[in-house]
């Protein structure tokens, strides 16, 4: 079953078209990571899942329910963690979560929702006024855990987080889709995303450029491999023999390697580079290939040379 069907969806504030045309499904148990530079469309895309705001166009289904019409049955089975969301500061931590339990009908122990999103229990007596950001941001995910949501839409969760919060976060990400809830977050943090999530879709400029697994993604990213081949000696005529093949986009000696090693980088053959270098009189010794790191993935679908091929 789908959590989340998004059918043409696009929203327009005046001349800004915040997403355009944007059509994306997430399936029930999923962990799906939803990720775009800043600007992309990724808020309004989450603002109009939760009704918070109107699609000029399109359709959008939550658990199998309108999201524009039905959105109060759809807020009772989801946990939200928007963007931007504020903490009362006058109320403690505790009595925010009390609220949600409230407002949720929920009966979860508010202690071992503390616990489970790093909070202690002197802190959460404190006025949130005085939180720190990583706090602030620790409560609201408790908040968003209350009455073991079926959906959790997460907006960039790790604002304000340590290293440390940001992997309790993903472990916490994980957790809950063990219990088999579906989990939505956006992020611009790459590592966070390939940690955690089954599938990624990217969004640029309000256009959906990419939905895949991570390994679908790094496949299908132009620039393919990179090899780091150690030959006997690494020579100019090894250099320009490898850079003539079909397919290499750069070839050139890691200067910063203490043996001769020849690093290559081909959308084409390996074998064809190996014996290249062969043809030109060297010996491989040895070699190993590297994947585009999620950085080139994500860089590769939204920058300017994208568009040409998205
Ligand atoms: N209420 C609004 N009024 C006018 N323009 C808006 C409004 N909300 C968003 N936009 C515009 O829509 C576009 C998409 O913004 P959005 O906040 O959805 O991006 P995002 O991907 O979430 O970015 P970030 O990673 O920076 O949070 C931007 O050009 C933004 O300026």
């Amino acid at each position: 079953m789908e959590s989340i069907a998004i059918d043409g969806v696009s929203k327009r504030f005046g001349d800004v078209v915040a997403v355009d045309d944007l059509s994306l499904t997430v399936e029930s148990g999923e962990v799906f990571g939803f990720l775009g530079p800043n600007g992309a469309g990724k808020s309004t895309t989450i603002n109009m899942v939760l009704d918070f705001i109107t699609p000029t166009a399109g359709e959008i289904s939550v658990l199998g329910m309108d999201a524009q019409t039905e959105s109060k049955a759809v807020r009772k089975r989801i946990g939200v963690l928007p963007e931007g969301y504020h903490t009362y500061d006058r109320l403690t931590g505790r009595q925010h979560l009390e609220f949600a339990l409230e407002s949720k009908g929920a009966n979860d122990d508010p202690d071992a929702l503390l616990d489970r999103v790093g909070l202690d229990p002197e802190d959460a007596d404190r006025k949130a006024g005085g939180y720190s950001k990583g706090m602030a941001q620790r409560l609201l995910l408790a908040m968003a855990l209350v009455g073991e949501p079926d959906l959790l839409i997460l907006d960039e969760p790790t604002t304000g987080l340590d290293p440390n919060g940001a992997r309790e976060m993903r472990e916490l990400v994980r957790e809950e889709a063990d219990r088999g809830a579906t989990v939505f977050f956006s992020s611009h943090i790459l590592g966070q995303v390939e940690a955690v999530c089954d599938r990624v879709g990217i969004v640029r400029d309000g256009h959906l450029v990419a939905e895949d697994t991570i390994e679908g993604l790094r496949d299908s990213v132009s620039g393919g491999e990179t090899l780091r081949i150690e030959l006997d000696r690494v020579t100019d005529d090894a250099v320009a023999a490898a850079q003539a093949v079909d397919g290499v986009t750069n070839a050139e000696r890691d200067a910063a390697s203490t043996t001769q090693t020849l690093v290559v980088s081909t959308t084409g053959s390996k074998t064809d580079v190996l014996s290249a270098l062969e043809g030109a009189g060297r010996t491989v010794e040895d070699f190993s290939t590297e994947e585009a790191s999620l950085e080139e993935v994500f860089r590769s679908y939204t920058t300017e040379r994208a568009e040409v091929t998205a």
